[in-house]
């Protein structure tokens, strides 16, 4: 019996099959995700490069230091999303595919990530893949986001102003004083006053500082009705470096459940099309 507990092995069990899914011989570019779920998709890149049914040349786009470390111990070659070439002529993207860890997960897909702190180099290697899978236990399978996670929206901020970003995130969103803010974008969060938290370090006093010699606001809104119109409405806040909602963006999502079953998910709208 393993000794792993049944979230670690619901993690595992996701990460797993959504990496013999995706990465045969054929992907050339592989992006690596973060996180503590991402570490079992690495465990499993160990195991198909030993039986050698990965690319020759595989190339990994790390999305974090913890991500860059992962691909060297796995004795894979780590790439800079620079040096990367089109993949197809004409296409935007220099990855096949990138198997990334969310914080919650909802019906179209829509993502929350950052809790780990890497959303930034998370999203531009998102957003030059092909495909987004998530890999996630059944602890993040939710039907709105803000659903399940409590820790509010990661948003990775200059250090150069965070207080006066802070009050603008918890004064600019709030739905009354925002002018000229939309009807959908006044439904698009639960709460009339988000609250932003300065992330606060572990075992170091003092702030979270970023891969990038950022800080983190989490930012507290209740549930997220409208992905999108939020993710927008919180870039547009000047300092503001990158917001921890992925819209639109994932294209599949594994989720290992507590029965130790396995569900593969893809954008409800995406199904309801192919009906
Ligand atoms: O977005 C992330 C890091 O920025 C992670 O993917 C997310 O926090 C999930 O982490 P874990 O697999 O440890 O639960």
């Amino acid at each position: 019996m393993s000794s792993l507990n049944l979230v670690e092995q619901s993690k595992r069990s996701a990460a797993f099959a959504a990496v013999d899914k995706h990465v045969g011989p054929t992907v050339r570019v592989l992006g690596v995700g973060s996180g503590s779920t991402v570490v079992y998709a690495a465990e499993r890149l160990v195991e198909l490069k030993r039986l050698n049914k990965l690319h020759p040349e595989l190339l990994c786009v790390p999305t974090s230091f913890q991500s860059k470390q992962l691909i060297i111990d796995a004795g894979l070659r780590a790439s800079d999303l620079d040096d990367l070439p089109e993949l197809d002529p004409g296409s935007f993207a220099s990855i096949d595919v990138t198997i990334d860890g969310a914080d919650e997960v909802d019906a179209e897909l829509n993502a929350i990530k950052g809790g780990g702190g890497a959303h930034l180099r998370e999203k531009l290697v998102a957003a030059a893949s092909k495909k987004l899978v998530l890999i996630a236990d059944y602890r993040k399978d939710s039907e709105v986001l803000g659903e399940k996670w409590d820790k509010g929206v990661p948003v990775e901020v200059s250090p150069l102003a965070w207080s006066t970003i802070k009050r603008q995130l918890e004064r600019f969103v709030p739905k009354s004083r925002v002018q000229g803010m939309t009807a959908e974008a006044v439904a698009a969060f639960e709460y009339n006053h988000p609250i932003a938290v300065l992330r606060q370090a572990v075992r170091k006093a003092g702030p979270v500082v970023t891969d990038n010699g950022n800080f983190i606001l989490d930012v507290s809104m209740g549930k997220i009705y409208d992905p999108l119109a939020v993710e927008q409405l919180l870039k547009m806040v000047p300092g503001v470096i990158e917001v921890g909602i992925f819209s639109n963006m994932a294209t599949e999502a594994w989720f290992g459940n507590e029965d130790g079953s396995i569900t593969c998910r893809f954008p409800r709208s995406e199904m309801k099309k192919q009906d």
